[in-house]
């Protein structure tokens, strides 16, 4: 509808006039809002203003009334964003839903049978001592039928009363006549019963047991006394609260937040429902529209009132931001708390799986059980937790799976020192554990080595981009399948990375394998780490930030979670704090997969783990791909030994050489290896070698003095000497 242009336009009048305008259509309300396709999303009628001409009233009672379509949206969107009820129900739709009915209902059944069972010896007590004061009842009860004396006692009373003889005889004499038929039939009942008693005593004995099973509980029901049932009462409460909107909106209201329950005590109908609650997985979902301007991270970060508000364990109480809007939040409540809950065994453990890096494989589930899967290929992985929170665990599930496709190479580093991939290592072609000098060194030059490699990755991508086989400059599953290509998978896990970066060598490390995090993901190198500390000291942003897959597990705060899931996850709902440490081991909110997720890794203990390494063994010895740890070496292309090298190249008798000379002397004995050596490189080279003390050193050049980064000739010579004696002891 136009508006005239017109300053001095009348409102009140048009707005009186609205539908009879003289350029306006006349509105027939009805039909606009069977025209209106109720959209998904919420109803954008947070303008009160009741003139405003894109917003119908939808008439009382309606929860966020639907906002009338805009003319300009093409069709195809309007009909992808149409709302169907689903023909079936949730449940019935899949094979996960249906299994998940039939089996809380088959336990709900196998619970009420063990139940009733072990009272049996009482109940049949009970049913020993009724029965007779029921059969008597039931004796009583049938003669007093016959006689029909109840029918029209009443009426004969009070025709007795008024001495009214006439109508009393009239209404015995109906009785009479009701009574004759009665008591045929009590005859005919009386010779049925008898005759089946001889029957069944005459049959064979389980006739007698099973006439004695239906007829002394029946007869004990009858006899029993009005307050005390046969059987003892099952009770339901406690097995499971059933989700109802109800119970939602009492949950939602004793969270204590203000901006629900101003918003509840004006309008009780400010919390709705956009779908209705219905059964998903072993549980119920409510999908919840919150007041306006209340969004659903801020009651996800109430869990635990909201678990204390429906009288449930904090596992069963699911809440998540669901997607449409900020304030649409998606509560899954489940049937039992989800440590109760037994996960099912790793799809890995069975004993035909095989694992191929470039497609998706089981890693998690979700608190609904359904399975959630990763892929490694083209990824790298951060996973974060507190002590206990299971990213060891975690952590090593992929590395399994890894190990059961036997073209990736793993190698790997865990600082901290127990040995919980020790399983691991008859596939690891290296592996390395503990946190002292000597490992961190290890550690920093397979992370050095680890750059270089991707630096040769890349010229054998160019080489094979050049040749058609790699279109998108990317590793393809043929190349990685490829002998020879150097470009199968490599899986480069580190476990408590902190250590690394926060000893003397985490500046650089952290430096190189940030670049080695974003070169090589397209290389098919695979980073995973896991890190207990995620500050910006135990873990550099450089590093975080180019991480595409996430797993957080129980955190202690927001900086924490927001480290590992990326900035603004706390904001947004995505609260790893929520979980307990030990008691939710495995819990966390795993992102890059779609949509972001609380989920519980496969929970795969040693003896589990060692199976699949024997599996893995079996696959890697048929590929010819099995590591040989003794002889731990890292194909490095040209092998350089830098400190015999810088001994070869060293100028004359100078007692101190700058780096950046150094480097030139070294580039041109090797050039394959050296060229383009800079100082800081030679510094961070020189780092696993403690002796060798990078410091300034002064020169006189043209008579001026000038200072440059180097290193002293009686380092290197200590360095070799040192380096000679453990040799020669290991
Ligand atoms: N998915 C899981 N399901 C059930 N229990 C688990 C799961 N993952 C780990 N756990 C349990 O939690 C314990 C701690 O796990 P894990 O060692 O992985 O924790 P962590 O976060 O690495 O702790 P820390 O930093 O102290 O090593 C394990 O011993 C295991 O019993």
């Amino acid at each position: 509808m136009t508006a005239p242009d017109d300053e001095r336009f009348d409102w009140q009048a048009a707005e009186a006039d609205l539908t009879v305008g003289p350029d306006a259509e006349v509105v027939d309300l009805d039909e606009a809002r069977a025209r209106r396709v109720p959209s998904p999303r919420p109803p954008a009628d947070d303008n009160d203003d009741d003139t405003d001409a894109e917003t119908v009233d939808d008439g009382p009672g309606r929860i966020g009334g639907p906002v009338d379509m805009a003319g300009d949206i093409p069709a195809e969107v309007v009909a992808r964003q149409r709302e169907r009820r689903p023909i079936l129900a949730e449940w019935a739709r899949s094979g996960r839903g249906l299994r998940a009915a039939v089996r809380h209902q088959a336990k709900d059944a196998g619970y009420v049978a063990a139940y009733h069972g072990v009272r049996l010896p009482k109940y049949l007590v009970k049913a020993i001592a009724w029965a007779p004061i029921g059969a008597v009842r039931g004796i009583g009860q049938a003669l007093r039928w016959a006689t029909a004396e109840e029918g029209n006692w009443h009426l004969r009373q009070a025709a007795a009363s008024r001495g009214d003889a006439d109508t009393w005889l009239k209404l015995d004499a109906r009785r009479q006549r009701q009574s004759v038929w009665r008591w045929w039939v009590l005859a005919a009942g009386t010779a049925g019963t008898g005759a089946g008693v001889v029957v069944v005593a005459a049959g064979p004995s389980w006739w007698s047991a099973v006439a004695a099973g239906v007829v002394v509980p029946w007869l004990a029901t009858r006899g029993r006394p009005a307050d005390k049932p046969l059987t003892d009462r099952v009770t339901e409460g406690t097995r499971y609260r059933k989700l109802t909107a109800d119970l939602v909106r009492r949950a939602l209201t004793s969270l204590q937040m203000a901006a629900i329950n101003s918003a509840v005590a004006k309008d009780p109908k400010a919390i709705s429902f956009p779908v209705d609650i219905h059964r998903d997985g072993p549980g119920h979902l409510a999908v919840v529209d919150l007041p306006y301007g209340v969004e659903a991270a801020e009651v996800v970060a109430r869990r635990g009132k909201l678990a204390s508000a429906m009288r449930l364990p904090l596992d069963q109480v699911w809440p998540e931001p669901a997607p449409g809007h900020t304030g649409r939040l998606a509560l899954w409540v489940g049937y039992e708390p989800a440590s109760q809950m037994k996960q099912p065994p790793w799809p890995l453990l069975a004993g035909t799986a095989r694992v191929d890096v470039f497609k998706p494989f089981p890693f998690a589930t979700t608190p609904r059980l359904d399975t959630v899967t990763v892929d490694l290929m083209f990824r790298n992985f951060l996973f974060g937790g507190q002590p206990g929170s299971g990213k060891t665990f975690a952590l090593r599930d992929l590395i399994l799976a890894a190990a059961l496709d036997p073209r990736a190479e793993i190698r790997g580093y865990e600082l901290k020192g127990v040995g919980d991939f020790a399983v691991l290592e008859p596939v690891m072609a290296e592996y390395g554990n503990g946190f002292d000098d000597d490992t961190l060194a290890r550690c920093f030059a397979f992370i050095e080595w680890l750059y270089e490699e991707c630096r040769r990755r890349s010229k054998r991508i160019e080489h094979y981009a050049r040749l058609g086989k790699a279109p998108e400059n990317k590793v393809t599953p043929e190349l990685a399948s490829l002998k020879g290509s150097g470009l199968h998978p490599l899986v480069a896990w580190f476990d408590e990375l902190q250590e690394l970066m926060t000893s003397k060598y985490g500046k650089d490390a952290g430096e190189i394998l940030e670049k080695v995090i974003k070169l090589g993901r397209a290389l098919g190198v695979i980073i995973l780490i896991g890190t207990q500390i995620p500050d910006k000291d135990s873990l550099p942003t450089g590093i975080t930030r180019n991480v595409n897959s996430r797993f957080c597990l129980s955190v202690a705060d927001q900086t924490a979670n927001d480290m590992i899931l990326g900035t603004s996850a706390y904001k947004n709902g995505y609260r790893a704090t929520v979980f307990q440490p030990v008691d939710e081991a495995g819990w966390g909110i795993l992102r890059g997969f779609g949509k972001v997720a609380s989920v519980r890794s496969f929970y795969v203990d040693t003896t589990a783990a060692a199976r699949i390494v024997a599996r893995a063994v079996a696959l890697r010895a048929t590929a010819g791909t099995l590591p040989n740890l003794d002889e731990q070496t890292r194909d490095a292309g040209p092998v350089a030994d830098l400190l015999a090298d810088l001994a070869r190249v060293w100028p004359g008798d100078d007692k101190a050489v700058w780096n950046e000379t150094l480097c030139g002397l070294l580039a041109e004995l090797r050039p394959d290896v050296y060229t383009g050596w800079e100082a800081a490189q030679l510094t961070t080279a020189l780092k696993p070698h403690p002796l060798v003390k990078v410091g300034d050193v002064g020169r006189r050049v043209d008579g001026k003095a000038v200072t440059r980064r180097g290193i002293k000739h009686t380092d290197l010579l200590k360095a070799i000497a040192e380096r000679d004696r453990k040799r020669s002891a290991g």
